[in-house]
């Protein structure tokens, strides 16, 4: 799958253009780093790629049938659910068997070092194994867009340091990754890198 921007812009109602001239093609297979000062509009543009909002200049083609998953900055979960069944489920709607939906998620929840974590029950997963739990779930849906919003944005250096390489080992053939971003190391663990920055005037 293929999302192409064309000189895309956006602003808010007539407001100062957040960035303008954006000209990429983001390919499945890539996981893209989204850097740029506060307020340039990352999430805006997470949100634009998502379909949520039409860039008030430009265009972005999106293939028809596209499905876009999100991970936000504070993990949501079910506490009393294990970290398997975050995973798991995602492959039991995809019709899988409950056998099979296990398997593929403990293959996943390895990727992510969360296996020795697999029966623990949600609530008592730290941070950054919840955090991890999120890109491991968001990923079994097997979504064609995969959208990250500063995922280690509350999360100590050392937790950071371990989603961080959760994101560098995020190999999702089918999938477009965007992970917007402040952390350096976060930047460094993804594939391609996109930044924003605040166009010089608003003419
Ligand atoms: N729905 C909205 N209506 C009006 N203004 C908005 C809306 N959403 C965001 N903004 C403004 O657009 C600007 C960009 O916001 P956005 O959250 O996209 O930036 P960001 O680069 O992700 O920032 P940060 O790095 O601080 O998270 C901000 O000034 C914000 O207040």
């Amino acid at each position: 799958m293929q999302i192409v921007l064309s000189d895309v812009g956006h602003r808010f109602d007539g407001g100062p253009w957040l960035f303008r001239g954006l000209n990429v093609e983001l390919r499945s297979g890539r996981v893209y780093s989204l850097t740029g000062p506060s307020g340039t509009g990352k999430s805006t543009l997470l949100a634009l790629l998502a379909q949520w909002l039409k860039p008030a200049e430009g265009i972005i083609v999106v293939p028809k049938f596209s499905r876009a998953g999100w991970v936000f900055q504070n993990p949501h979960g079910s506490p009393h659910r294990s970290a398997r069944d975050h995973v798991a489920l995602p492959y039991l709607a995809q019709g899988l068997s409950p056998r099979e939906a296990d398997r593929r998620a403990d293959s996943m929840l390895d990727t992510f070092g969360l296996l020795p974590s697999a029966d623990r029950p949600f609530r008592e997963l730290s941070g950054g194994e919840a955090q991890r739990l999120m890109l491991a779930r968001g990923l079994a849906s097997s979504p064609d867009l995969f959208l990250v919003d500063e995922p280690t944005a509350q999360l100590d250096r050392k937790t950071a340091t371990a989603v961080n390489a959760a994101i560098s080992a995020i190999v999702a053939t089918e999938t477009i990754v965007v992970v917007a971003t402040h952390d350096l190391d976060t930047r460094d663990a993804c594939t391609d890198h996109l930044r924003l920055q605040a166009p010089e005037s608003d003419a």
